[in-house]
């Protein structure tokens, strides 16, 4: 019986965090959550992490403003449209089917061990109960693996498919959706576990329903039956005992959070240690320190295995304490019903009704606890995903923002100021204008305001005072895409994914044919080499484009402009770190770029741009001298001294 009265935890450990740190115990778990190999040392799971402290932090402000538990969970509200499938008749059926086994479940944790009773019954009156046996076959086989627990099972898999479905995709687009500031403050393995996090609210339903509320009314439906089979005192035995053990349980926990704290603290540190060193190879390598950093890697994984045995060691001793109270109310309510049998107020098939029926109580009350505490842990990692849900992007669309139309394109800079950071301004009443087939070049000590320029151009932040336009048109009125589509951008470092030439170039406009890719590249005097790869245009470039030369990947990026074939063209360096000849192509590449479009360059490098229609020096944040090359040569300011120094 035992083997199929319960569902048994699957493998995988976690600690969860209390909510509140007094009302809920913090320890290991042996999760049935579908935790991946390696996911446990991540570390990022634990309440000791310092990546944490702002979901802490969060949560007791809720607590603070919404008065306690109830406010707090009405945050969680935002949630339900991505939980309850209203509208899905397909899940929803699946709902009902998940809702009727685990009523069917409960029905034949007391049916089973009946039958069994009645068989013992008739069995001690020299019968042959042939028919209890057959109905005992038959519910087995309904409540057996392949019975309700396996439409259970197959119900569930759409249920939480849904959830994680609509969870994942709306954390996705929203991350996708903040601004550059939310980009550049945050962890990226922080705001990637949020997204992931859309598992955890799936295992909160999960929990609650398949899990917790019908251990609950197990206990209760048990109770109620031992009362009727037996009388008060038996069912007053278990309620007390159920209540004991699980007050027990809860509060010994406690014991170990401490010594659980410092084992997912020596985790992290293992884990981090091994991260930093495999990525910092390179670094291992010239200094030859492998034997510093092996000495250093062992030491942490001794820690590690120190800290685990004081926490394993010391939570068997609290939980072989706490188990004590089992076999204790296992021989009390054993021996309330042998008495009830040898009074003659209970048939002896009462006792086996009670052997048997004691597994599916006894089991659920012991994991009671754990699901609790999973639940906390689930609600801990929801808490993440609500607090990246609530942030909202710095930059967002006017509400009557319309899509930009590129008439004569044509880009001004009105006296625009701006600065990251409160007190501390990077651009101070910068204002030039671009005309079609223009090139401007931007230039300046490091530091200047360069950039920036650019970052505004984007959008990917506002002005803190005068505006820009684009084709006549404030950036800040039209939609927030339509400036990104206006530009094309050759960055200084490019950036690749990890697939082929082709799929790279064609990011830049997903509709462009083969043939347009290979014209593109082409154009961008990258073509010969590609055919020189192994592959061709099916080579993968690998991670972030590593396998490419700096000249290559510059090409590539203008090969990429050149396809998206926007008016307006920003280039942040796009010669830098290449030999004269690759210089020479990455030129001829340039050059076709620059025709008929307005072209923006940042140029450290002054010989890349004698030819520029118009050189504007920055110098702290401002435009300190503007003009052509001759012109600023003559000068003899700031761009002189630049340029003699180059
Ligand atoms: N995200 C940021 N937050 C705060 N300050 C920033 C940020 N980005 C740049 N700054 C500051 O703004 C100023 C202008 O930086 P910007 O990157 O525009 O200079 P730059 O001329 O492009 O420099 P470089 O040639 O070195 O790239 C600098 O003082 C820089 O420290």
């Amino acid at each position: 019986m035992t083997s199929h009265i319960w569902r048994s935890p699957g493998n995988g450990t976690r600690e969860t965090t209390p909510l509140l740190e007094a009302a809920l115990p913090s320890t290991t778990e042996i999760n049935h959550r579908n935790l991946k190999a390696g996911e446990y040392n991540s570390g990022s799971d634990y309440e000791s992490d310092d990546e944490n402290r702002e979901v802490k932090d969060a949560r007791n402000e809720r607590l603070r403003e919404t008065g306690g538990w109830l406010g707090y969970l009405k945050d969680f509200t935002i949630f339900l449209p991505y939980v309850i499938p209203r509208g899905d008749i397909k899940v929803l059926f699946c709902l009902i089917v998940c809702m009727i086994t685990i009523i069917l479940e409960r029905i034949l944790h007391v049916a089973l061990p009946h039958t069994l009773g009645l068989i013992a019954d008739r069995v001690t009156s020299g019968a042959v109960p042939i028919r209890e046996l057959l109905i005992y076959f038959a519910l087995d086989v309904i409540y057996d693996e392949s019975g309700i627990l396996f439409l259970q099972q197959l119900s569930k898999i759409p249920i939480k498919q849904f959830s994680y479905k609509k969870l994942t995709n709306a954390a996705f687009n929203h991350v996708m959706a903040q601004s550059i500031d939310f980009h550049s403050t945050r962890d990226v393995a922080e705001v990637m576990k949020a997204i992931e996090q859309g598992e955890a609210l799936g295992n909160v339903v999960e929990t609650i329903i398949i899990d917790i509320a019908p251990t609950l009314i197990d206990v209760i439906v048990a109770c109620a039956v031992f009362y009727q089979k037996f009388d008060s005192a038996v069912a007053v035995v278990l309620l007390g005992a159920s209540i004991v053990y699980l007050a027990a349980e809860t509060s010994s926990s406690r014991l170990t959070t401490g010594d659980r704290r410092k084992l997912t603290k020596a985790e992290r540190l293992e884990t981090r240690k091994m991260h930093q060193t495999v990525q910092g190879w390179q670094t291992v390598t010239y200094f030859n320190q492998f034997q510093h950093e092996a000495r250093a890697f062992s030491s942490t994984v001794a820690e590690h295995m120190k800290a685990k045995t004081r926490y394993e060691a010391r939570q068997a001793i609290v939980k072989a304490l706490v188990e004590l109270l089992v076999p204790v109310t296992f021989f009390s309510l054993a021996f309330l019903v042998l008495q009830r049998i040898a009074a003659k107020t209970a048939r002896p098939g009462d006792f086996v009704f009670f052997l048997t029926y004691w597994d599916s109580i006894i089991y659920p009350l012991k994991f009671l606890t754990n699901h609790v505490r999973w639940l906390v842990g689930d609600f801990v990692d929801a808490e993440r995903l609500l607090l990246l849900l609530k942030t909202q992007p710095s930059i967002v669309d006017a509400p009557e923002a319309y899509p930009l139309t590129v008439r004569e394109s044509s880009v001004q800079f009105n006296q625009v100021s701006f600065s990251y950071e409160e007190g501390r301004s990077a651009l101070r009443n910068i204002s030039y204008t671009a005309l079609p087939s223009q090139t401007v070049a931007l230039v300046g000590q490091t530091g200047a305001g360069k950039s920036s320029i650019l970052k505004l151009l984007l959008r990917l932040h506002d002005v803190t005072a005068g505006s820009i336009t684009t084709s006549g048109q404030d950036i800040r009125d039209i939609t927030l895409s339509s400036p990104r589509d206006a530009v094309s951008v050759v960055p200084q470092t490019p950036m690749f994914f990890n697939t082929s030439i082709l799929e790279n170039v064609r990011y830049a406009r997903s509709t462009a044919t083969d043939h347009e890719v290979y014209e593109a590249c082409q154009a961008a005097a990258m073509h010969e080499t590609i055919m020189r790869y192994w592959d061709d245009y099916n080579t993968q470039v690998g991670e972030r484009g590593v396998k490419l030369s700096g000249g290559e990947a510059q090409r590539l990026a203008i090969a990429r402009a050149l396809l998206k074939d926007a008016p307006i063209v920003l280039l942040d360096e796009a010669t830098s770190a290449v030999d004269t000849v690759t210089e020479s192509k990455v030129k001829i590449a340039l050059g076709r770029l620059k025709q008929g479009r307005i072209v923006i360059v940042i140029a450290h490098r002054l010989s890349t741009i004698v030819d520029a229609d118009m050189i504007l020096v920055l110098h702290e944040g401002e435009i300190v001298e503007r003009g052509q090359h001759d012109e600023l040569c003559e000068k003899k300011g700031r761009y002189w001294e630049l340029w003699e120094r180059s």
